[in-house]
């Protein structure tokens, strides 16, 4: 199973991309993660947001492969504990397909791409910064990982 991060926004800090990477490199080749950056739409003085949020949506459409699973980050999403993430990843890598994590930008995800999505998950009832999503998204995924081969980390 191979994983994709489909996140709006690029030009992390180094030590979001140093975290991100620190767990994608110990997630084996089954549970790979990769990171997809979305350019973010255009918000200046006069912006209109809708469009940057249709326009990210399109961005994002392009880049989704037809068969995998997807699955929208957000606030108001389900709650998952890690045992019930590790369970959802072992559903997802039995499932056979790949996986679509999706990330929205400063104005949320695009509403067709989160009616569409599979399931909807929020990490927490707080508003996360887009580079502090990925970071704990990287974590938990390894941290699932862990939970499912048995490896002391999860604990
Ligand atoms: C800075 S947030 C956008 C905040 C925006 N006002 C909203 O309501 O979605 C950027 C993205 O991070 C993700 N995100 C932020 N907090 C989250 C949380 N607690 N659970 C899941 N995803 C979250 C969502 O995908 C969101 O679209």
């Amino acid at each position: 199973m191979k994983v994709r991060l489909i996140a709006v926004g690029n030009r992390m800090p180094d030590w979001v991309e140093r975290g991100v990477d620190e767990y994608r490199k110990r997630l084996p080749r089954d549970f790979a993660l990769e990171i997809v950056e979305i350019a973010p739409g255009a918000r200046g003085k006069n912006a209109d947001v809708a469009r940057a949020v249709t326009l990210e949506g399109q961005r994002m459409r392009e880049r989704l492969r037809g068969d995998e699973l997807t699955v929208a980050l957000e606030v108001g999403g389900k709650a998952w504990s890690t045992e019930r993430l590790a369970r959802e990843a072992d559903d997802w890598r039995h499932s056979g397909r790949d996986v679509a994590l999706l990330v929205g930008g400063p104005d949320g995800l695009e509403p067709g791409l989160s009616a569409a999505a599979d399931q909807r998950w929020s990490l927490s009832a707080l508003t996360l910064p887009h580079p502090m999503v990925r970071l704990i998204l990287a974590e938990q995924l390894y941290r699932a990982w862990t939970l499912l081969v048995g490896h002391p980390y999860h604990r």
